[in-house]
């Protein structure tokens, strides 16, 4: 079975960070495994708090997986601090994993920031060059880059500026802009173009930890990274199209439609209620 290992931070509300990366790698068919670097209080509408996890159970929980689990490709999510980044990174150095996804967490919806201003610095000297595929969204790219993106050539740009600190390639994601969530793929030589159509919904928990550990699965399991990217744009585009009204503010992605239109279908020919 190929495996997957997220390293990224706890959301007790279930949508997003480590929790929504597990969904995902399982839904994938991958094995998922898991290094906590934080643990944050959070539901569908705030982060309430967070918790970083010390710095020697990150790097124990990093060794104890790599001395002796195979691990086909890595995500990486929350960071939290830049002594965070750097133990991460000069783990990763070390054990040269074949593909690096990273997701440059730096913002909630909620707009509770998971990545501490300081840590900006270390992400872009220490993590994007070990980096296989990184995967901003519009807020962060405009941070790593320092200017503003507002249009599909300001996004041409930013990829060429994302590229130059050293990740292998760049998924600009393009669902912060108006209009269709079109996103931009660069690998350093052409240019693709992942489109998709808007969904309307608030329930968007999780968008982006959910796509990126659909790439890092894809790339475990063997597809080129133009392939990853698009099979996992087409699995974010199902999970939010039946996304989950659960809580009251934004909800989660359905990360298992089918799984649970089938367990429901079962729930229903036993005569219990439907979920
Ligand atoms: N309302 C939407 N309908 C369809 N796709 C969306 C929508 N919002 C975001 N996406 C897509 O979901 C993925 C995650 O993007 P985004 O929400 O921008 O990430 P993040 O969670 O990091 O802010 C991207 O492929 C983006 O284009
Ligand atoms: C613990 C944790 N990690 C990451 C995020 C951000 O997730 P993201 O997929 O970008 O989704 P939103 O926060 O934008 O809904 C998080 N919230 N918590």
């Amino acid at each position: 079975m190929k495996t997957a290992l997220t390293i990224a931070g706890s959301d007790s509300g279930g949508g997003a960070g480590i929790q929504a990366d597990l969904k995902a790698f399982a839904a994938q068919g991958v094995y998922g495994m898991s290094v906590i670097t934080a643990v944050t209080a959070q539901n569908t509408m705030e982060v309430r708090s967070v918790q970083n996890i010390d710095l020697s159970i990150i790097n124990d929980q990093i060794e104890a997986v790599f001395d002796d689990i195979r691990v086909d490709a890595v995500k990486i999510g929350m960071l939290s601090s830049a002594k965070t980044v750097k133990v991460v990174a000069d783990s990763l150095e070390k054990y040269q994993p074949k593909f690096i996804v990273l997701d440059p967490v730096m913002v909630s919806k909620g707009g509770h920031h998971l990545l501490q201003g300081e840590a900006i610095s270390a992400l872009k000297e220490k993590m994007l060059p070990l980096s296989t595929i990184v995967t901003p969204n519009i807020p962060e790219a405009e941070v790593l880059i320092n200017r503003s993106i507002q249009t599909e050539e300001n996004m041409m740009n930013a990829c060429l500026a994302i590229k130059a600190l050293g990740p292998k390639t760049v998924l600009l994601k393009g669902g912060h802009l108006s209009g269709n969530p079109n996103d931009l793929f660069y690998d350093g030589v052409s240019f693709h173009w992942i489109k998709g159509e808007r969904i309307h919904t608030k329930n968007t928990h999780g968008t982006g930890c959910t796509l990126s550990s659909a790439i890092a699965a894809n790339l475990a399991k063997g597809a080129t990274l133009l392939e990853a990217v698009q099979l996992a744009k087409k699995y974010i585009t199902t999970a939010i199209k039946y996304s989950l009204n659960l809580g009251h503010g934004h909800g989660s992605t359905n990360h298992f439609y089918e799984l649970y239109e089938r367990a429901n279908l079962v729930l229903c020919q036993n005569n219990f209620e439907r979920m």
